[in-house]
């Protein structure tokens, strides 16, 4: 089994509408395009919910955790990671603070020390029925490498990550992007639970 994914079976079936907390509208557009009329009952919820330092499934969980108390009610949270291989993956689950700080031409300095520029953008969704529960994690990671930012800058790293076709994920028409990205390998694993454990 994958270990980023843990089934849990017999839970009941829930008919409430499943809140995607982010308060990241560019993350709530890729979503909305990947999932589609595939989980009808999706809605959106702006919190920007403190988060917990750790490994990024620390992290997701903890997000999980918060998320489904402030709404009272079943919670989908997504927490994204950009992972320099050069630094062991760093700076990870803390590259908005990376980007706020140094930007797009900082990321590559980061990396002037170095001569593998590879790195793995990782989205890690968690699932929580409620508060209390306990939550569940679907992971996607998507491989590539950091270049001089290259394509539209609105949003986070986009410009500055480079797939295998050569283009960076910004220069991408968003369809592709979402065809192969991080997020959109994530989501086809949420997508197959809620199918079964959402109705
Ligand atoms: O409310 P939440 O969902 O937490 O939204 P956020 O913007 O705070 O997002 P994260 O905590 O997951 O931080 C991830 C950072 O990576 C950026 N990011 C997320 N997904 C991205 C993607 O697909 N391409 C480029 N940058 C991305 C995002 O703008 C942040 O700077
Ligand atoms: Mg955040």
């Amino acid at each position: 089994m994958n270990k980023s994914i843990t089934h849990q079976s017999g839970l009941p079936t829930m008919p409430q509408t499943l809140i995607f907390v982010t308060g990241n509208a560019n993350k709530l557009a890729e979503v909305k395009a990947i999932l589609g009329d595939s989980v009808p009952s999706l809605d959106n919820k702006a919190l920007d919910l403190p988060e917990l330092q750790g490994t990024l499934e620390e992290i997701t969980l903890d997000k999980a955790r918060r998320a489904a108390e402030a709404i009272g009610g079943p919670v989908l949270v997504e927490d994204t990671c950009l992972c320099f291989n050069a630094l062991n993956g760093l700076p990870g689950p803390y590259v908005k603070w990376f980007l706020q700080s140094l930007g797009h031409e900082g990321l590559n300095n980061m990396l002037a020390a170095y001569e593998d520029k590879s790195a793995q953008a990782v989205c890690t969704f968690a699932y929580c029925a409620g508060p209390g529960q306990e939550a569940i994690l679907f992971e996607g990671r998507t491989d590539g490498k950091i270049v001089p930012a290259r394509g539209p800058a609105n949003f986070g790293w986009d410009a500055v990550f480079e797939y295998e076709t050569g283009q960076t994920y910004a220069e991408m028409d968003k369809s592709f992007k979402n065809q192969i990205s991080h997020r959109s390998k994530a989501l086809d694993k949420v997508k197959a639970w809620l199918a079964v454990n959402h109705k």
